[in-house]
């Protein structure tokens, strides 16, 4: 996240490179998002005859044995979760910006991440041994709407905080328009004033309703919750740092990831608060 005020001085070509890199990131990663929704959901998309979503969870990647599979598919969350928290971090964007112009930190970040979870997609081995398969058409479609219902939650939250400063675009065009950026805001629209982090709620709905749940996709879900866990205590420690009591104050009035649970435990005793 971005809290530059003064956009340093650039040619109009080199404002116009980062603006096209910046623009290429974003459309890069909503592509490789589109598909992650596939790759979880099982989607089948033929188009002219062509199926355009030819690996998912639990389709169509490279085969092995379960060992081998959960090894592999293991690294291949580590890659991606490795590479997010080491480049959201605060003390890496502050060396990494003597590397990469600051205008496109944020757009070499999302670059990054896209990059991690197409190899994630790609390389992803299914395990299809069947752990819960629901049973009635009824019951599937409510599970496949449950799921889409936390992607909604996912994106829909992108926007509520701030879409183009996380995906880089905002930088960019503020850099191209040599407008400084104003401060990056903490802000608690809608869903922020029921959970904390619905972006990373939608993500648990998502990997977790599931009509068919196999043995690969419940490593995946297991995997990402424990990350998604992780990320929000690194998340936290960050935002405590950023907003100091303002985030302080709001970890104690609404809840982490399960709406309501905060409030039945409002007696416990505040936290220390950021001096
Ligand atoms: C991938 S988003 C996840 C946001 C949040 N954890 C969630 O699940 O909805 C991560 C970025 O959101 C920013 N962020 C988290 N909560 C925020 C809030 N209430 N207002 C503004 N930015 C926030 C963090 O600083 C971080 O850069």
């Amino acid at each position: 996240m971005t809290t530059t005020e003064t956009a340093p001085p650039t040619t109009l070509l080199t404002r116009t490179a980062y603006l096209l890199y910046g623009v290429t990131a974003y459309v890069a990663f909503l592509v490789v998002f589109l598909w992650a929704i596939a790759f979880v959901e099982n989607a089948s998309i033929v188009i002219g005859g062509v199926e355009i979503v030819p690996r998912t969870i639990d389709r169509g990647g490279p085969s092995g044995g379960i060992v081998v599979a959960v090894v592999i598919d293991l690294g291949l969350l580590a890659l991606f979760a490795a590479q997010h928290s080491v480049m959201a971090r605060d003390g890496f964007k502050r060396r990494w910006t003597r590397l990469v112009p600051q205008p496109i930190e944020r757009s070499t970040y999302v670059l990054a991440a896209t990059a991690c979870l197409a190899v994630l997609l790609w390389w992803w081995h299914p395990i299809t041994a069947t752990v819960w398969d629901a049973s009635t058409p009824a019951l599937r479609w409510v599970l496949v709407a449950a799921s889409l219902f936390g992607w909604i939650l996912v994106l829909s939250s992108t926007f509520l905080i701030n879409h183009f400063d996380l995906f880089g675009l905002r930088q960019v065009v503020a850099n191209a328009r040599r407008r400084p950026l104003p401060p990056y805001r903490f802000v608690t629209p809608l869903w922020y004033g029921i959970v904390r982090h619905p972006i990373y709620l939608g993500f648990v709905i998502a990997f977790w309703v599931a009509p068919t749940m196999t043995v690969g996709h419940l490593v995946f879900a297991c995997a990402t919750t424990a990350y998604i866990f992780v990320g929000i205590h690194l998340e936290e420690r960050d935002l405590i740092r950023a907003f100091g009591n303002d985030y302080v104050d709001y970890r104690h009035r609404v809840p982490m990831l399960v709406p309501g649970l905060r409030a039945r435990r409002a007696s416990r005793p505040a936290q220390a608060r950021v001096a």
